[in-house]
């Protein structure tokens, strides 16, 4: 075990690392049994994509088909064989030296079960890219894009609904103040539980989870229930304070999550808690199911289109009027998106102000800057085995002492096995009954940290 006073590295988190030489961890079940599933899935893509192809004119593009097939069958191998990592091949990319560089500084002795599991699985999807990257004709491609997309098709009853709903909310202005209240705790749960359509986890929208999404009051009550930890109102008390009107969205899955969080977005800007939402996404395809700058513009496209071929006419003008608005969000500059490297690093977010000074000092001038996910969670909390009663503003370490550090909002269903900020005796009563507790999904923290702002 690690002291909390020696110097932090991706080699040595403030606390001992999960890692998947723990066989009971769910770090050792994503490893021997999720990956290969996910890994198997690239394949099957590439396969499809391919068998797409026309040979008289795409004879080329097929036979890096192939190799890439190769490639990803390799990898597969060598974990499922425990193979000592290997440094990132230089592969040109932005990032591809901080990759070169921490490899070897921390992981050259290492396997994929040895390694931290944070960095591991960092690694498997940047390995993944450089697969892709090195080629010709597939270096723009998503091999993950066919899974986000056949999703988002199949969450269309909570498309529709919730797009009636922000209709419905924007069109009446008359809603007093106590019920902006309420609609932020709505709008925010929206966000939030719209993280269980994560893709990596191979769940679906079930119609019971669709209704819960709808907003009633009595559903809203049920899924709090599941909150173990809730902020919200301590942000709620300050969110009319707000001088900046700056809200950040470190984003986290496209499709069905990405949607709900727009609809939290466009509500903040309506009712003028936010004059500018900064959307951070990732650079790479990452963890499957997260966002990229053109998965967001995608999305855009596809409610403005006909993409739901089975919606009436009149669900059709709730999508037209949404996209409309949220087009015009972009073109005037209220909504922002941005990708930065640092997402997509090896590093947790401890590192942020040393690894990334410029997207900290951005993100500094927030007025209140919210990490969607469980992969974020991760990253904040350094992935590693805090006490679950550890406070939250202690695992997040310098983020929320550093000078300059903004106010902090995770939204997160837990689907890894560190949680941290838990009242005492909590753990003790879930653990008695579900064994899966942590990791299952069906729990989640939404915590607040309110920094060390330079004012
Ligand atoms: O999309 P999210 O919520 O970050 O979840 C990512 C998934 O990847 C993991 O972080 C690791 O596989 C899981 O814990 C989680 O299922
Ligand atoms: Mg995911
Ligand atoms: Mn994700």
């Amino acid at each position: 075990m690690t002291s909390q006073t020696s110097i932090v590295t991706p080699a040595n988190p403030p606390r001992s690392a999960l890692r998947a030489t723990d066989e009971k961890s769910f770090a050792f079940t994503t490893t021997t049994v999720r990956w290969p599933v996910i890994i198997t899935k690239i394949i099957d893509d590439v396969y499809k994509t391919r068998h797409e192809l026309d040979p008289s004119i795409e004879f080329e593009k097929m036979k890096e088909g192939i190799d890439i097939m190769d490639s990803i069958a390799l990898l597969k191998y060598e974990i499922q064989r425990k193979k000592p990592l290997k440094p990132i091949d230089d592969d040109g990319e932005p990032d591809v030296n901080t990759w070169i560089e921490v490899f070897n500084k921390y992981f050259k002795e290492e396997n994929w079960h040895s390694a931290p599991w944070l960095f591991t699985e960092c690694y498997l999807y940047r390995r993944t890219h450089s697969i892709f990257v090195r080629t010709k004709l597939w270096r723009n491609y998503d091999p993950f894009f066919r899974q986000k997309e056949d999703t988002f098709k199949a969450s269309f009853v909570a498309i529709i609904e919730l797009a009636k709903r922000i209709d419905g909310l924007i069109s009446n202005p008359s809603v007093q103040g106590s019920d902006k209240r309420i609609l932020f705790h709505e709008l925010a749960q929206i966000s939030l539980w719209g993280n269980a359509t994560d893709l990596s986890l191979l769940t679906n929208l079930s119609h019971d989870d669709i209704k819960k999404l709808q907003g009633n009051a009595k559903s809203l009550e049920e899924s709090e229930k599941n909150i173990l930890v809730n902020d919200l109102e301590e942000v709620w008390g300050k969110l009319s304070h707000y001088q900046q009107k700056r809200i950040d969205f470190v984003l986290d899955n496209a499709g069905f999550e990405l949607y709900g969080d727009l609809i939290f977005a466009d509500w903040l800007i309506q009712n003028g808690y936010a004059s500018e939402v900064h959307l951070h996404v990732k650079a790479i395809p990452w963890f499957v199911s997260d966002t990229t700058p053109s998965d967001f513009n995608w999305l855009l496209g596809v409610l403005k289109n006909d993409f739901f071929s089975s919606a009436s006419s009149n669900e059709k003008l709730y999508l037209e009027r949404l996209a409309k608005r949220w087009q015009g969000y972009v073109d005037n500059g209220k909504w922002i998106l941005k990708s930065d490297y640092f997402w997509t690093s090896p590093y947790a977010y401890w590192h942020l102000k040393e690894q990334a000074p410029e997207l900290f000092s951005d993100i500094s001038k927030s007025s209140l800057v919210i990490f969607k996910g469980d992969l974020n969670y991760r990253k904040l909390v350094y992935d590693c085995k805090w006490p679950t009663t550890t406070l939250f503003k202690d695992a997040i370490g310098p983020l929320a002492t550093e000078k300059g550090a903004p106010p902090i909002l995770a939204l997160r269903t837990s689907k890894a096995d560190v949680i941290v900020g838990l009242p005492e005796g909590i753990e003790e009563r879930l653990s008695a009954s579900e064994e899966d507790w942590m990791f299952s999904g069906k729990y989640a923290v939404v915590q607040f940290s309110e920094g060390n702002r330079l004012n």
